[in-house]
């Protein structure tokens, strides 16, 4: 009884800030959800849709990239305030209420009690708050500012080299890519920041193959590599003075902090982590994404042989090469895979004190304080007004929408078009590397290591989807020609990009999916 007492006052003050409130009987802080609802799916289908429609698919949290912005579409609203018996959550889909949550730093907090399993190694600045994260912003960002951006190109081409040399070397059929692209961004980082130059000799046995169903692998893999790397003594000599420097106690009483060595390992592996998850899963998808849509490759190719073709890959530079390919195709290709599948789905803040925000529209809502806001960026950068699918998008064997076949570059020309600034693009609408204080601190960098990979790959090599052996053994048996084998493969291709895609920390693929690298005539 005292449960529902509770329940009904969350449910009028979620009334009072004018948003649309659904009740849910779930909190996405309730531990017993988070590890049932799997199971509890199937089961809670059966009931009727009145009694589930308006809070469970915005509860499945692991599967929120699926379905998009669909949730909100179907609620009626961008903004749905969830109001449950242990609080209230408002998820938001409307980019202008995203973005006036995350630039509130004095109304909203990150949630940091739900990311204390990053704490592993010491507190870093994912799991910490005020002026403890402050102070290690400061030390960390100066260490990752644009003086690393020629190191972080130059260690993509170097590491994009020397991989797939590895890669082709027993043949060009590859079945690990997505494992690969992983490891490749934590060889950039280790190479740029630590000036380590690992060998690729996890590639063999990776240890996210090894692990039995359900087991979190990246972590794993993780923690294997980090083992490995003998952090601090590896720390290269700029970073050390810039860390050891904000340690002294004239900047110890500036910053009112000093960073001992366990806040220093806290942060150094989740700098590793974060900076490996979330490059290394999107350059998986561009993998995949490009050898499926062969049409999108064509014109990558052409853009980066118009821009390299014929020059020698020592004089490719960051403010050369690297801005020519950012700010043209290749660029468009990066952002447009950032769009459809941001591997970060959405980001948490905990509203501190009673907040006004405005919606796209210009309506004007209160949050409560304590109110937990779910700010779900998939649904944002599919929001229909904004990013309407193209005519393309549904897939032929399903009639669903798919992100990769509404995966196209062109409407970041058309859309830059239309606006009178177009870095306001960025700031308002589009923001895979989150926004306000706590953005991402390595956005230039990821994206100047994906752009160096995607250049030396694709200059040299063309990828391709490979049968798998049922697919073979099917045509052989009914005599079906190539032409039949290619559609199957990229039919069952195409619905693994999207039935494999596992949300957990970050979305990425859950399977191997077999890839050949041809070589170019360069
Ligand atoms: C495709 C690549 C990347 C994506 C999509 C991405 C995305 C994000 C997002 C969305 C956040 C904000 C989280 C929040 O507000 O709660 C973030 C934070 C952060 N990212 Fe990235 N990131 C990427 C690459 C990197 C790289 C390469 C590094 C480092 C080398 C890095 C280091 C960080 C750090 C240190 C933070 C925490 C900032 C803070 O709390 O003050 N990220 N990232």
């Amino acid at each position: 009884a005292k449960k529902l007492v509770t329940w009904s006052n969350h449910v009028r003050t979620a009334r009072s800030s004018g948003f649309v409130v659904r009740k849910s009987p779930v909190h996405l802080g309730d531990l017993w959800w988070l590890g049932l609802y799997p199971k509890l799916v199937p089961w809670l289908n059966y009931l009727p849709a009145a009694w589930t429609s308006g809070w469970l698919p915005l509860s499945k949290i692991f599967h929120l990239w699926h379905v998009g912005h669909e949730p909100f579409e179907q609620l009626g609203s961008d903004n749905i305030m969830l109001s449950s018996p242990n609080g209230n959550m408002l998820w938001s889909s409307d980019p202008e209420t995203i973005n006036q949550i995350a630039n509130q730093a004095k109304h909203f907090r990150k949630p940091v009690e739900y990311f204390s399993f990053f704490d592993t190694y010491g507190p870093n600045m994912q799991t910490s708050l005020g002026d403890d994260w402050k102070a290690q912003r400061k030390m960390v960002a100066p260490a990752i500012g644009s003086h690393s951006n020629a190191a972080m190109w130059q260690s993509s081409l170097r590491q994009a080299e020397r991989l797939t040399a590895l890669m082709t070397a027993e043949g060009p059929v590859i079945s690990h890519m997505k494992d690969h692209m992983s490891e490749i961004s934590l060889h950039c980082i280790a190479q740029c920041f630590f000036n380590k130059d690992l060998e690729y000799e996890t590639i063999k046995d990776f240890p996210s193959r090894a692990l039995p169903e359900g087991r979190f692998g990246f972590v794993e893999a993780m923690f294997t590599t980090i083992d490995k790397l003998g952090i601090i003594d590896s720390i290269p000599k700029s970073l050390r003075d810039t860390l050891i420097a904000s340690t002294r106690p004239e900047s110890a009483i500036r910053n009112g902090k000093v960073l001992d060595r366990e806040t220093l390992t806290g942060n150094v592996f989740f700098f590793l982590l974060s900076g490996h998850g979330t490059a290394g899963n999107t350059l998986g998808f561009l993998m995949f994404l490009l050898a499926i849509r062969q049409d999108v490759q064509a014109d990558l190719q052409a853009h980066l042989d118009a821009e390299l073709g014929g020059k020698p890959l020592d004089t490719w530079s960051v403010t050369g090469e690297f801005m020519r390919l950012y700010n043209g195709y290749t660029g468009a290709v990066l952002k447009e895979a950032m769009r459809v599948y941001n591997v970060v789905e959405f980001i948490p803040r905990r509203c501190t004190a009673e907040a006004s925000v405005t919606d796209l529209d210009g309506n004007r809502f209160t949050i409560p304080r304590d109110t937990l806001c779910l700010l779900n960026f998939t649904a944002a950068f599919r929001h229909p007004s904004i990013w309407p699918a193209g005519p393309t998008a549904n897939n032929p064997a399903t009639g669903k929408y798919h992100p990769m076949l509404d995966f196209d570059p062109n409407r970041w020309n058309s859309f830059a078009d239309k606006i009178t600034k177009p870095s306001e693009v960025g700031l308002r609408t589009y923001f895979p590397f989150g926004l306000g204080g706590r953005a991402c601190l390595g956005k230039s960098l990821g994206s100047i290591m994906i752009v160096g990979v995607l250049a030396y790959i694709f200059t040299h090599f063309s990828i391709e989807l490979v049968p798998s052996h049922a697919v073979k053994e099917e045509a052989a048996r009914t005599g079906a020609d190539e032409k039949w084998v290619k559609e199957r493969t990229r039919e069952q291709a195409l619905r693994m990009l999207v039935d494999e895609v596992e949300c957990n920390l970050l979305i990425e693929l859950r399977k191997e999916l077999p890839v050949r690298l041809v070589p170019r005539k360069v």
